[in-house]
């Protein structure tokens, strides 16, 4: 928590951080008071895809938890009503945490993300037939197809990680959201950080977690530091392999886990 940083490997690559910003777009939400987002979204673990659509219809619009898709589109919405602009305030926050200025959103694949969002275009527009969305859908659309495109290093990722490692207290010191609120977070992270594969995560490495389809995953160990890895060998479940097996690898060596 001190900003030291240990790194091995590819740390300087960039990828394309992906559901990752779920997390951070999340804490945005809940910095302000009476933010009123658990009407709009549980805190359960889904159990399925985390672009599945049958059990939004099934439970009313209302999505399971805030890190796969549908939640992390109600998110975005929910930041963007609140701000007015949801990427800038995610970048102002990345940008800060990260101490990189430069952090800024792929365009190519806010591109690509746009042009083969049938799925979460889908989602977003099943969630406004049940009046769970606030604003035009092409324009909260909008901002979680750039949102996910936000290119990052591991290094910055774990300086990024340590607002919750140091449970809510940002890189300059000031604080962002209350301690209870980043054990909150960090706890919807052990149970629905990597979809539906939290169970096995939590049974292998027992840290809350947050991965991307971009290959990255965020570990935190609450209170101590942030570990970030990165490989682009994706499972079926979307979660990086080489990262999985190298946080299970860690937590082993080094006995650090919440449990
Ligand atoms: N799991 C992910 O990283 C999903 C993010 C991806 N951009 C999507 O919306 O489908």
């Amino acid at each position: 928590m001190d900003g030291t940083v240990h790194s091995v490997g590819d740390f300087h690559v960039r990828f394309s951080m992906q559901s990752i910003t779920k997390v951070f777009t999340l804490a945005l939400v809940m910095s302000r008071a009476d933010h009123g987002i658990w009407r709009r979204v549980g805190r359960e673990p889904s159990g399925s895809a985390f672009n599945s659509l049958y059990q939004l219809e099934f439970e009313n619009g209302i999505p399971r938890n805030p890190l796969i898709n549908p939640g992390a589109i109600v998110v975005t919405d929910q930041l963007l009503s609140d701000t007015g602009d949801a990427l800038s305030a995610l970048l102002d926050l990345l940008r800060a945490e990260t101490g990189n200025p430069e952090l800024s959103v792929d365009s190519v694949t806010a591109g690509s993300e746009a042009e083969t969002g049938h799925r979460n275009r889908a989602l977003a527009y099943l969630m406004a037939s049940f009046d769970n969305m606030r604003n035009p859908v092409p324009e909260a659309l909008d901002h979680y197809f750039r949102q996910c495109s936000i290119t990052i290093s591991t290094e910055e990722l774990a300086r990024a990680g340590l607002l919750l490692a140091r449970h809510g207290v940002r890189a300059d010191g000031g604080r962002l959201i209350d301690h209870g609120d980043a054990r909150r977070i960090m706890s919807i992270m052990l149970n629905c950080g990597t979809y539906d594969a939290a169970g096995e995560f939590a049974y292998r490495i027992g840290l809350p977690c947050k991965s991307g389809v971009g290959g990255g995953i965020l570990a935190i160990v609450p209170g101590r530091y942030s570990v970030a890895t990165w490989g682009p060998g994706l499972d079926t479940k979307g979660n990086s392999v080489a990262g999985a097996a190298a946080l299970e690898a860690f937590t082993d060596l080094t006995h650090c886990s919440v449990f």
